[in-house]
């Protein structure tokens, strides 16, 4: 294959516009496109949009306006079951009812397809998501992560080219969602299918996803890999959105700054001199064991509106113990040019 030629897109929406009712849409005339094989995040705050958009690709919710193509073939108008997706959600929304084997074989036999042929294939799927031992099991006998396996059996055996997910670890404890995401990821690069997982989780989109789309209002903010997203965010949006940045007013415009590379020196210290830096006062010292977290605020701000701490500072705990700082110091916060860059109006 010539390496320069474009990644074929599985997905790609053209326009998608979604309104519920007057005002404004609850997607807006969003254009995207999604490399064959690869794990998408979309990310956003609470409705910011990203279930429905995940909806009209799947074929659950109607389009107002756009297009959405797979594989190069317009799927708008389809019914969900005639598209090419398979949707796994939240609650995994598995039969109670049914074995894992039956629920797994559930939409072949909608098909028509005779009782021996969908078990085999029910039961090779089973295999596949290390759960062939727990066929005859029915939901409430299995656990979060073993129920989310047969999830993923039963959405894989309608062979879908794309596989979207909304929010399908938020059900899970903290400790089982990070297993079950390494899981995910594992489950996507050895099927080498397209994944579209919707979340709200800047730390799960970061772990997984190929491309991050960050959804703000019916917008796409930005999207990119996670390192672009984090390192790059475009605008301030989407700096405090991803966290770990400083947003910084100054005499050209907005910028970002990690905190993790904003230095910080008592006010009269002479080091920094030379560096762009604005006066700051110690409002927060928290101590998170391999880091020292220093909350700050502008000296100039009203107190009345002054509740959070405005910048942040990660230091090592070497560094807080050589220059430790208190609460109430008054500093200077500083920036080398390279760790600052520009961010959209
Ligand atoms: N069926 C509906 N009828 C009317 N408005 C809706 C409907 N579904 C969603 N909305 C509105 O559309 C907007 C986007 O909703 P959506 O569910 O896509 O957001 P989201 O980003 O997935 O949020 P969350 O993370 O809370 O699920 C919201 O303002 C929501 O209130």
């Amino acid at each position: 294959m010539n390496a320069d030629a474009p990644i074929p897109s599985a997905i790609e929406v053209v326009g998608l516009t979604k309104r519920y009712g007057a005002g404004k849409p609850a997607v807006d005339n969003i254009n995207l496109r999604i490399a064959s094989g690869s794990y998408c995040c979309l990310l956003g705050p609470s409705g910011c949009g990203k279930s429905t958009t995940l909806r009209m690709i799947a074929g659950h919710e109607s389009v107002s306006s756009g297009d959405v193509l797979l594989e190069n073939r317009n799927i708008t108008n389809l019914p969900a079951a005639e598209r090419g997706t398979a949707m796994m959600f939240q609650s995994f929304a598995l039969f109670p009812h049914l074995s894992a084997l039956d629920n797994v074989a559930f939409s072949l036999k909608m098909k028509g397809v005779d009782k021996a042929a969908r078990q085999a294939k029910a039961q090779d799927l089973l295999e596949r998501v290390a759960m062939g031992h727990l066929a005859a099991r029915k939901p409430g006998e299995l656990s979060g992560g073993q129920q989310q396996r047969v999830a993923l059996a039963r959405a894989l055996i309608t062979q879908p080219r794309a596989l979207l997910l909304d929010e399908p670890l938020s059900a899970l404890d903290p400790f089982l969602r990070i297993q079950m995401r390494a899981e995910l990821r594992r489950w996507q690069k050895e099927l080498g299918l397209t994944f579209i997982h919707v979340t709200h989780s800047q730390e799960e989109a970061m772990a997984l996803a190929d491309t991050m789309v960050v959804m703000n209002h019916g917008i796409i903010e930005q999207s990119g890999s996670p390192h672009t997203v984090y390192n790059k965010p475009l605008n301030e949006f989407v700096a405090r959105f991803m966290g770990g940045h400083n947003v910084i007013e100054t005499p050209a415009g907005k910028i970002g700054v990690r905190t993790d590379q904003t230095r910080v020196a008592k006010a009269d210290a002479a080091h920094i001199a030379g560096l762009p830096s604005i006066g700051a006062l110690v409002s927060d010292v928290e101590y998170q064991g391999t880091y020292v977290l220093l909350g700050l605020q502008n000296p100039n701000a009203a107190h009345a509106v002054v509740s959070s701490a405005e910048y942040s500072v990660m230091l090592s705990e070497q560094q807080f113990a050589a220059t430790p700082f208190a609460v109430g110091d008054a500093v200077q916060l500083a920036w080398t040019p390279e760790s600052a860059h520009a961010l959209q109006a």
